[in-house]
């Protein structure tokens, strides 16, 4: 298990340019090697920065394949849904992705939705072993949550399922599916993009420790894999010990 990589950029657009240069530079480095580049995207900031960076960069979309690290139960048509962020801000700009994108089915329910869910990933990432993503994009809450993995929360434990359904989000909507810690820390790397003062406190805890368990965002440490962060200053103002690259 490598130490997170952290980057500390001057600001925000610089964070978000960063994010989608890596993300590109994977891709394509998946593409070269496998044919295919399975990722998975979160919602926030890192929605933003990938539909404002990924439209216009060099790659071969076709060899995409985009699932959602963790997705809202809710209709598409509603604001809040994270697949309806990316049709309209990046499947709209390349239609190579129209069918290359992998929805949570909202019309069963939201513990179906996490069984379907891993079938779709399985449909690409085949075989009883736990998937392994080239590269997941991660968000973090003000509260260390990443995914919709909540501090305190029993999914944070949870083993057997792969995809899971959660129903007491204490950030709405109650209703979710995500991506559990098995999956996540077999992927081949996992990228955060955090930004803001308001980050700063949290990610003092994530990144350098502290008493008690911890927290989701710092439970992110894949056995065969890297993590890098990427920050504008103001969420790295706190950080004392890591080594910033
Ligand atoms: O599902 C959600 O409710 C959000 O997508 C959430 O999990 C978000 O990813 C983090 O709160 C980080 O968001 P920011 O990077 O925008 O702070």
């Amino acid at each position: 298990m490598a130490a997170a990589v952290v980057k500390v950029l001057e600001s925000e657009a610089a964070v978000a340019q960063k994010l989608c240069e890596i993300v590109i530079e994977k891709a394509n480095a998946a593409i070269n090697d496998r044919g295919v580049f399975v990722v998975g995207v979160s919602g926030g900031s890192a929605a933003k920065f990938l539909c404002s960076g990924l439209p216009s960069a060099t790659t071969d979309w076709t060899k995409w394949r985009i699932f959602f690290c963790d997705e809202r139960y809710v209709p598409y048509s509603d604001p809040e849904c994270t697949y309806t962020i990316f049709k309209d801000g990046l499947v709209s700009k390349v239609p190579a992705l129209a069918n290359l994108i992998y929805p949570i089915n909202t019309d069963i329910t939201v513990e179906e939705a996490a069984e379907d869910y891993l079938k779709k990933i399985r449909s690409v990432l085949p075989g009883n072993d736990i998937p392994r993503f080239d590269l997941l994009v991660l968000g973090m809450g003000p509260d260390g949550h990443t995914c919709s993995l909540f501090p305190g929360h029993p999914l944070l434990k949870e083993t057997s399922k792969f995809v899971a359904p959660i129903k007491d989000s204490p950030k709405p909507p109650p209703s979710r599916v995500t991506l559990t810690f098995p999956v996540i820390n077999n992927a081949a790397c996992a990228v955060f993009a955090s930004c803001g003062a308001g980050k700063a406190d949290i990610l003092q805890r994530v990144l350098e420790g502290g008493d008690g368990d911890p927290l989701p965002a710092a439970m992110v440490r894949p056995t065969d894999g890297q993590v890098i962060w990427i920050l504008d200053s103001a969420a790295a103002a706190k950080l004392k010990n890591v080594q910033k690259l």
